[in-house]
């Protein structure tokens, strides 16, 4: 390991301005450590006070973090920190929060968030095991970076549809209206291209008072059009200091580079990210909002597809769900209905013929039931069609692959091998419910947490916090640096109980060999 006493000593400058670093950094408790694995990553290493802390970050970008080997297990803590304005702005002011002044929250017992609190990654824990990583706890402070007169804020939602875009959007504009004064919200239309494409939308309390009963959003979205420079540019010219931005994995991609670039200019903008997507598959965060709705609105679709097959001979249903690289949908709507007899997701790759394949399982259970439901998610068995048909690479405007429709794959090869090599004429009911899982409003329990996030996102960017994103870890509301929740999807984990918990409640094959099970056990 390497140290150096000038970066140390130009690193507890940089962070004097941050009130959370100024209460656990000390100069004379800091030694700065270089990682041999990662040379480019800085490493903060203190000593100052038990339980020592270990705290890894590159600059103000997001980082990751690294283990030092001469630290005790049990002692080391982690803090993957998010930026603050103060890091390129050191002489920023700041303001008494004016959420004490409020009424509602006058008899709160903790109004403001403490700078020291953190959430825990991992809350399932050993005597011995290491503190681990943790997250910032979001939440209002008691400084704000901020004048509510002079914040000028935006939201823009892009990427595919999500029950509760509608409630954040409204939590956004009430949340900052009615906790923090702020009056001047715009909408970005249509993604980021309505940065330099439309014009915006003026957005009050009144405005946005009925939109959480709406599908959709409100300042509707697109795939592609991010351009980092004419949309920082667009910020700049119209005086925007706060920009909120709602969409997935891509989404939070983007937000990153217009952080960046703000970072580069800098510019005294918040830039706040909430995380989205019907998939569920955003890592870390606990689930994405929207996703309990689509479960519960899947099941309509699953019941349909049960009621129908239960009415005939031999009847097949077959319910594809959403679900690009993820299953989760499937598998929580399968667990959810208890009438579904097989669940195919991306995961885990299935196979048709011969012993242990679909065909085989089908056939057994048409004998001993008469019927069954199969819930497929539309990314499944992906590398199993384009081994079959002509497939060309499609790709959407934002860059996603587009896939080979699964579901009248599916039906056509079940129908076929059932009318060539048996003698049982069988019964298809296919249904595709995709769009309408996603295209209506949020339920009762999405609603709160829409608010929920909403809340975090304005309190963060009030307090100064920039280039995060918000959401839910072990149920406490965390910020997160964006390249946390975006270097790779959260997924569907074969070894982990819940998908043995649907395996028993279907008695599906796993389709894999107990040898193989065996390995990725190990
Ligand atoms: N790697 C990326 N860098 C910058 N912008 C991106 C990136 N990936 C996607 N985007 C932009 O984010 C927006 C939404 O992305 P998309 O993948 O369609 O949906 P989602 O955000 O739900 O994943 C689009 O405007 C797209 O141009
Ligand atoms: O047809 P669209 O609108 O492009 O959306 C389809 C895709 O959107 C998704 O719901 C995911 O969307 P996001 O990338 O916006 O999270 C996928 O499940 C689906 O493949
Ligand atoms: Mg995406």
């Amino acid at each position: 390991m390497d140290l150096s006493s000038s970066s140390c000593a130009s690193l507890s400058k940089t962070y004097h301005h941050h009130p959370f670093s100024l209460s656990l950094l000390h100069p004379n408790s800091l030694q700065l450590l270089r990682s041999h694995h990662l040379p480019h990553r800085r490493t903060l290493f203190l000593r100052n006070s038990p339980p020592p802390l270990l705290f890894s970050r590159q600059n103000n970008l997001p980082l990751t973090p690294v283990r030092v080997s001469n630290q005790s297990q049990n002692d080391s803590f982690v803090l993957e920190d998010v930026p603050h304005l103060t890091n390129f702005l050191p002489d920023l002011p700041s303001y008494p929060n004016p959420l004490q002044e409020r009424q509602a929250y006058s008899i709160v017992k903790n109004t403001f968030v403490s700078p020291e609190d953190v959430v825990a990654q991992t809350i399932v824990i050993q005597k011995d095991s290491p503190r681990g990583i943790h997250f910032r706890r979001a939440g209002p402070r008691e400084k704000v970076y901020f004048k509510p007169e002079e914040v000028r804020a935006c939201i823009v939602t892009c990427g595919g549809l999500c029950p509760g875009i509608n409630t954040v959007i409204r939590e956004i504009v009430c949340g900052l209206k009615n906790m923090y004064g702020v009056e001047d919200i715009l909408g970005i239309e249509e993604g980021y291209k309505g940065f330099y494409s439309k014009n915006t939308k003026r957005l009050t309390t009144k405005v946005v008072n009925d939109i959480h009963k709406l599908g959709g959003t409100f300042l509707r979205t697109s795939r592609g059009g991010h351009d980092t420079q004419k949309i920082v540019d667009n910020i700049e010219d119209r005086g925007i200091n706060q920009v909120y931005i709602i969409g997935g994995d891509g989404t939070q991609k983007g937000a990153a580079l217009i952080y960046e670039e703000v970072e580069k200019r800098r510019l005294q903008v918040a830039v706040a990210g909430i995380p989205k997507t019907i998939d569920n598959d955003i890592a870390v965060i606990d689930k994405s909002f929207g996703f309990d709705t689509a479960v519960e609105e899947a099941q309509r679709a699953i019941n349909a597809a049960h009621v129908e097959v239960n009415s005939v001979e031999n009847g097949i249903g077959i319910v594809k769900l959403m679900g690009r690289y993820s299953g989760f949908i499937a598998m929580y709507a399968t667990l959810a209905s208890r009438d579904v007899d097989c669940c195919l997701i991306p995961e885990s790759p299935f196979y048709l013929e011969g012993r242990g394949g679909l065909f085989e399982f089908i056939e057994q259970s048409l004998k001993e039931n008469g019927h069954l439901v199969i819930v497929v998610a539309e990314g499944a068995g992906q590398e199993y069609i384009a081994s079959e048909v002509h497939a060309v690479n499609e790709k959407d405007a934002s860059g996603n692959k587009l896939l080979l429709d699964v579901g009248p794959w599916l039906s056509h090869k079940i129908k076929d091998h059932f009318t060539k090599f048996s003698k049982m004429a069988v019964n298809m009911k296919y249904i595709d419910p995709t769009y309408m899982i996603r295209a209506i409003p949020s339920n009762a329990s999405d609603n709160i947490y829409c608010t929920l996030l909403a809340h975090s996102a304005v309190h963060g960017a009030m307090a100064g916090y920039s280039g995060f994103t918000v959401g839910p870890v072990n149920s406490r509301h965390a910020y997160l640096p964006i390249a946390r929740v975006t270097e790779r999807p959260n997924t569907v984990k074969l070894t982990d109980r819940m998908w043995a918990r649907l395996l028993e409640s279907t008695n599906q094959p796993s389709f894999v060999a107990s040898d193989q099970q065996r390995v990725d056990k190990e």
